[in-house]
């Protein structure tokens, strides 16, 4: 692999490599863009089968936290970073201070979080050697509901580019998934007089939700065919390919999950179909807003309110699409890529570097 050949194609400013002879560390810090602000995402803590795989992840992470920030309309850059192992291990003390120290070198450039393999208890050992941290235990606590009332403004709007109206009344909505966040969203969506029919593969979830919000429970494989008008996926990535796309019967998908589209294509496909597409991280942004009132000191209800604008920004990638005849997925990136030119271009004009003291 050619790293500055990679990095300078991908758009990447830095990639640090770090090695802590003591604990046995091994960590990479891939930060993408600061345009807008400190690189923020998660640390991703994973037995990698080779270095080069580890960096690909990094590098292909930090990218989407870029995007994902941008277009949710927060003043934070993209990053990630990943540390290779074992992620069951039940040394963790001295392996997440080193990377705290990692993070804490890099003086904010880079601030990071949970993510897959790693838990809040992590962060905590992050956290004392460095304050470039979030989701610890004292602080903004699990953001779900506040992604699910990101997915729900999602959905509002893809309803009102779809058939003219947000109202959701009698409409039937398929969730797959009814977790952290599938959860709260068919709880949002019974408020709002959907029909529910929901799928997972833990029967307590489903019957929760069936006694709760009088949702209908479906099997597992039929929820892609289930006759409803929107489709909201809550679960895995992947699921809108070449196996599940002829399967649906919705007008719209509108969900939680990151990297629905199996592939790009999958989303030309679903715009070839007449089926308008929320994209995934600009749906799902509620989860890193919740995680930026941390740095802001937003209480909940401000990070609420902040979630409800996905209503607007779902609009706004959909009106491009529209009038530049590219899929809304596509439209998506370019929402995102027309912010961070437009403030790296405010920059050029300030008389001093914004957030600087003189
Ligand atoms: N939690 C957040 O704030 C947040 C933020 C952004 C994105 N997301 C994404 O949203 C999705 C859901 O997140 P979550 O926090 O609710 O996770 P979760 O693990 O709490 O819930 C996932 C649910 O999906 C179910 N499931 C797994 N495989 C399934 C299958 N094949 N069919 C049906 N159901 C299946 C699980 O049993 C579980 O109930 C994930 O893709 C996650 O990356 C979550």
């Amino acid at each position: 692999m050619h790293y500055f050949d990679t990095i300078a194609e991908m758009g990447h400013e830095q990639v640090v490599f770090c090695h802590d002879k003591a604990s046995g560390y091994r960590g990479i810090i891939a930060i993408h863009d600061t345009t807008l602000g400190p690189a923020l995402g998660g640390c991703r803590f994973w037995n990698y089968a080779s270095d080069e795989e580890a960096v690909i992840d990094a590098l292909r992470l930090s990218r989407g936290m870029t995007y994902k920030n941008a277009v949710a309309g927060l003043n934070l850059g993209g990053g990630k970073s990943v540390i290779i192992g074992n992620n069951k291990t039940a040394q963790r003390e001295m392996l997440f201070r080193a990377h705290g120290r990692f993070v804490d070198s890099l003086g904010g450039r880079y601030v990071t979080a949970e993510d897959v393999g790693t838990t809040v208890e992590d962060m905590d050992f992050v956290h004392m050697e460095t304050t470039h941290v979030t989701g610890i235990g004292s602080k903004s606590g699990d953001p779900s509901s506040v992604t699910a009332r990101g997915v729900f403004r999602a959905i509002q709007a893809s309803a009102f580019q779809k058939w003219g109206s947000k109202e959701l009344t009698g409409r039937t909505v398929a969730i797959q998934g009814l977790g952290h966040v599938g959860y709260y969203l068919a709880r949002e969506l019974h408020v709002a007089g959907a029909r529910l029919l929901v799928t997972d593969i833990d029967a307590g979830r489903i019957d929760r939700v069936v006694q709760e919000f009088g949702a209908t429970s479906v099997a597992l494989a039929d929820i892609y065919a289930a006759k409803a008008d929107i489709f909201a996926p809550c679960a895995l990535g992947g699921i809108l390919n070449d196996d599940t796309i002829p399967q649906l019967s919705v007008e719209i998908v509108s969900g939680a999950a990151n990297n629905q589209l199996l592939e790009d294509r999958h989303g030309d496909e679903l715009e070839s179909r007449g089926i308008l597409y929320a994209p995934d991280y600009v749906a799902n942004a509620g989860g890193v807003i919740n995680v930026y009132s941390e740095l802001t000191g937003w209480s909940a209800d401000r990070s609420l309110r902040k979630a409800d604008e996905i209503y607007e920004t779902v609009l706004s990638v959909f009106t491009l699409a529209k009038s530049t005849g590219i899929p809304t997925y596509k439209a998506a990136d370019r929402v995102a890529e027309q912010r961070i030119a437009a403030v790296r271009g405010m920059m050029r004009t300030w008389p001093q570097y914004p957030n600087k003291e003189a």
